[in-house]
């Protein structure tokens, strides 16, 4: 799935959604493409090549993790984003490095489940219809008894003869279940009320101590526990329509092997998942006190899953020798060169990313397939208005982004959030009574809605 795209298709696959940043989109596109490469070789010296880890080197809001996104989701890698400062040193308080590793093949998990689940439907759905069939017309006397929709249509044909009369009795379900059948298939039913059961799993203790830095002991806890935790049932009465989503997913996720999907998930992880570890600079030490000592145990804590180890997960043991890392920072204080040498050396592909300007924020407003422009667009045209932006606008927005950034915090491209926010604030409130049909958003109206706030320093700090 999109593993085989060369360089050059990934970049322009990823132009349609990043602006700039050129080199950065270089290096993933070639590491991605070399594990590709990896995939066609055989097994002695393709366990041989590592992949070759990127360290993307840039302010905060200019792209980094947008790209490792978008990449990962062009073709089909499990992702997951860290930040390097959550983690603690082992044996502190706090999340342990390897949680990263976990939660990056429950991710793949999700990924495999979703594929097999879309795989089935056609099946579940068949058997979520039979079942409406059977809640409609329940089986036996008793089960006719509860008051079912079905019985609106047919309880006059109900008769004492076809309770003694078993065979009679099978023969007339067979009709009703037959004419019922019908019926949904028309569409007819979809408002009728209907009871039905939902199963809740309830979380493992596995799930329980994620997060507690006590994982690893729930690998045996899970085993010791989890048969005093039975799922819930829980019964609820729902449109027939709501009804078959609900067993049509009960159904599908019957239909899939759990076990072959974490299996899957190991190997979809092993493979092709890419971890992106944020704000790297901030674990780094100049060794001058016992903060930046514990800070220097993050690295080396990280070190060993960079390089290749097996970390134990409640879907089986997984290796990460394969996996693409992807560490970034701003490093306005702490250089590369500050990281302890062995994790330099697992990250040697530098990429810097440039600080975005006013005509990238431009960019950045109307070109992505998902601009902010035109999400709210999107959003507007729902309650009829057709809301346009002048080119002068847009760049009236660029520049009002690029100065807040400058005069407050550079958060880059997540001023555009901001500012868009406030801009389009009564209107996205007024708009249902709105009768107008166009509305045209002039540089004029940008400075009506923004100019006091952006003179104003300290109410820009709080408000974009
Ligand atoms: N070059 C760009 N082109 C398009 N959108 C961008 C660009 N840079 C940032 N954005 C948008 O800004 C937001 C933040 O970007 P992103 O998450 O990539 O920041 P980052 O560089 O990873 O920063 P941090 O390290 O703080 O997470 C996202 O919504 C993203 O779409």
């Amino acid at each position: 799935m999109g593993i085989d795209y060369t360089p050059k298709q990934i970049v322009s696959q990823l132009d349609k959604y990043v602006i700039g940043q050129k080199s950065a989109k270089r290096a993933v596109a070639v590491a991605l493409r070399n594990r590709y490469r990896r995939m066609q070789l055989d097994d002695a010296i393709k366990e041989e090549i590592m992949p070759k880890n990127i360290l993307m080197i840039g302010p905060t809001g200019v792209g980094k993790t947008e790209i490792a996104r978008r990449l990962a989701k062009l073709v089909g890698a499990p992702f997951v984003k860290v930040e390097a400062t959550k983690f603690t040193e082992v044996g502190y308080v706090g999340r342990d490095v390897e949680s990263m590793v976990r939660d990056l093949v429950e991710m793949a998990v999700r990924m495999i489940k979703e594929e097999k689940m879309h795989e089935v439907m056609d099946e579940a759905q068949r058997k979520a219809n039979k079942k409406l069939v059977s809640l409609l017309v329940p089986q036996t006397k008793k089960q006719a008894g509860i008051k079912n929709p079905f019985e609106m249509f047919f309880s006059n044909q109900e008769s004492d003869q076809a309770e003694n009369d078993a065979s009679d009795k099978d023969e007339d379900i067979k009709n009703k279940r037959r004419q019922v059948e019908h019926k949904l298939a028309l569409g007819e039913l979809e408002d009728q009320m209907i009871t039905v059961e939902i199963e809740e799993v309830p979380p493992s203790m596995f799930d329980m101590l994620q997060g507690s830095g006590m994982e690893h002991m729930g690998m045996n806890m899970q085993d010791a526990f989890g048969q005093f935790m039975p799922s819930k049932k829980k019964k609820r009465r729902l449109p027939v329509e709501e009804a078959r989503k609900v067993l049509t997913h009960q159904e599908a996720q019957k239909l899939v092997d759990m076990e072959e999907v974490a299996q899957i998930a190991i190997e979809r992880a092993e493979q092709a998942g890419i971890i992106f570890i944020d704000e790297i600079d901030k674990v780094v030490s100049k060794g001058e006190n016992m903060a930046n000592v514990s800070r220097e145990g993050v690295q080396r804590d990280i070190l060993p899953i960079v390089e290749g180890s097996t970390v134990v997960t409640k879907h089986g043991p997984v290796k990460t020798d394969h996996m693409l890392f992807i560490a970034a920072g701003a490093f306005h204080i702490a250089k590369p060169s500050n990281l302890i040498p062995e994790l330099q050396g697992r990250f040697p592909i530098r990429v810097e990313l440039e600080k975005l300007s006013t005509e990238d924020f431009r960019l950045i407003l109307t070109e992505p397939s998902n601009a902010l422009i035109k999400q709210y667009q999107a959003l507007l045209k729902t309650e009829g208005i057709d809301v346009v932006f002048t080119d002068e606008a847009i760049d009236r927005l660029a520049e009002i982004a690029f100065q807040v950034n400058q005069d407050t915090d550079n958060i880059g491209a997540r001023r555009l959030h901001t500012i868009m926010e406030k801009l389009l604030e009564d209107l996205s409130f007024e708009s249902p009574e709105i009768t107008m049909e166009k509305i045209e958003i002039t540089p004029n109206y940008v400075d009506q809605k923004l100019k006091s706030i952006v003179q104003n320093k300290d109410l820009s700090q709080f408000i974009l």
